[in-house]
């Protein structure tokens, strides 16, 4: 049994990460951007090691992400306790559509929109960083960028914390392997119309850096 395996998206992630490190067994890997490719990239890796006859104990999804105001500050540090598809659907006329209630059949929907972190895990993250928000994250395919869609995000996840872009695709992976997963995300920004220099990529990845001792 290997240790932990980190995903990030972009490499300044992996490397803040990097540097906070206490444990050699964890690897860290910047697999790209959106949950297709990470999770495309994650399930590669965790199929790779189990073929070597050296499985990850876990998979971790990890990087900044954006906060929903009130809930997380920027800077503030995010344990998932699900990492939910919150763009698989439908719209309609009358609102979203989850693609859980468009009744495909169960065996097709993998771990359903919405798949729970491990409890295990995620208790291990909870007591190393015992001032994160924990709740769950939500995974988009476009970044949140209008008052009216973060309106509309936020009455149908009132419990969701943040949002990027990685998590559920990595989630998936993690269930068809049968490996635990987690999300660890720094806030890099608020949730809202499109602002640029509202973004505090540097804070975040400093957060990200003290956040990591706590993989292990
Ligand atoms: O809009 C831009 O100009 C821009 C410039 C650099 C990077 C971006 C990103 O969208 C980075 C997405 C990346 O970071 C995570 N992330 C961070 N904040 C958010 C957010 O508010 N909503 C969704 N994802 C976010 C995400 O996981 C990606 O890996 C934009």
């Amino acid at each position: 049994m290997t240790g932990l395996l980190v995903v990030t998206a972009v490499p300044a992630e992996a490397e803040a990460i990097q540097a906070g490190l206490t444990d050699p067994t964890v690897a860290v890997v910047p697999v790209g951007v959106g949950p297709a490719v990470a999770g495309a990239a994650a399930a590669r890796l965790l199929a790779l090691a189990e073929g070597a006859g050296r499985p990850y104990r876990g998979v971790v999804s990890a990087g900044v992400a954006g906060g929903f105001r009130g809930r997380v500050p920027v800077g503030g540090t995010v344990l998932g306790t699900r990492a939910v598809a919150a763009d698989l659907g439908a719209e309609s006329p009358d609102g979203f559509i989850p693609l859980d209630d468009l009744g495909m059949p169960a065996e097709l929907l993998g771990g359903g929109t919405s798949i729970a972190v491990d409890p295990t895990l995620l208790a291990t993250l909870r007591a190393a960083l015992p001032d994160a928000t924990v709740g769950p994250v939500l995974t988009v395919n476009t970044v949140t960028g209008t008052a009216a869609s973060t309106e509309a995000l936020s009455r149908r996840h009132p419990d969701a914390v943040a949002e990027a872009m990685e998590g559920y695709g990595v989630a998936v992976a993690a269930a068809h392997a049968g490996v635990p997963f987690a999300e660890l995300r720094t806030v890099s920004n608020p949730i809202g119309p499109r602002d640029r220099d509202a973004w505090r990529m540097r804070e975040a990845l400093v957060a990200l850096t003290a956040a990591a001792s706590a993989l292990r």
